[in-house]
């Protein structure tokens, strides 16, 4: 599903954050990204998501190399990538719902179809009781879940997380990890990137470790 050809990213003043990578994600597995900070983790993200473009190598989705799309082509090629963020970039002006159902009005959903996945999606994240409430006055986790639901909402094939428990205590990182194992459960291809070795210990799944921008690890 993801795959990581010889990657090199170099940034214009001249600093690679991304040295030689090569790994591959299988269809449905789920893995965690980890180094220090400025390792080249929200990098490797970024290439995935078009953010950013490889100076040499190939990044493919699905067999696909993204090289070959375009600008253009890119809001179609994020319906098939979900991304959860550690600051949640919530809408603050707007409703739990409306956070959640704004994306699919933008993608063209019709209405009252955008509606039924909008409650479901907060439905899978347990927060459907609260979907007439601001963001604002959630909990972290809470506001951490509007984030999940917002990134599954499209039922996408990938769902990508960038220190999606930054903010949150242990417990509460535990369900949120819980959270993403269900979505990978169902067939979810998940990368996680994150530096909490503790909870990464206490999990089944493969662990990817960047140093510097070169991949350095690679196993459960
Ligand atoms: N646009 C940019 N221009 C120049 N250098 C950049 C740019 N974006 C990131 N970098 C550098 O690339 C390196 C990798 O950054 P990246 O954000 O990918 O690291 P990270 O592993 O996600 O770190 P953290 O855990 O602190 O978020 C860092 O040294 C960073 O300063």
């Amino acid at each position: 599903m993801i795959s990581f050809d010889n990657v090199t990213k170099r940034y214009p003043n001249g600093y690679d954050a991304l040295s030689q990578v090569n790994f591959s994600l299988a269809s449905g597995e789920m893995a965690f990204l980890t180094g220090h900070s400025g390792a080249g983790k929200s990098t490797l993200l970024k290439l995935l998501m078009l953010m950013e473009r490889p100076s040499n190598g190939r990044v493919l989705m699905g067999n696909q190399d993204l090289a070959t799309l375009s600008n253009r082509q890119i809001p179609y090629h994020r319906r098939r990538v979900g991304v959860v963020f550690q600051n949640h970039q919530l809408l603050f002006d707007r409703s739990v719902f409306e956070n959640i159902v704004l994306p699919l009005r933008i993608c063209g959903f019709d209405p009252a179809d955008a509606t039924r996945r909008a409650r479901a999606a907060l439905d899978k994240v347990g927060l459907l009781d609260k979907e007439k409430l601001n963001p604002v006055v959630l909990s972290g986790g809470e506001q951490q879940r509007v984030g999940i639901a917002r990134a599954i909402v499209h039922k996408p094939q990938v769902l990508l997380a960038d220190e999606p428990t930054g903010n949150l205590d242990p417990k509460l990182s535990e369900e949120v990890m819980r959270l993403f194992q269900q979505f990978n459960q169902v067939g979810t291809t998940v990368l996680i990137a994150s530096h909490d070795l503790g909870l990464i210990a206490r999990m089944p799944h493969r662990v990817i470790t960047l140093n510097r921008g070169r991949l350095v690890a690679d196993g459960k």
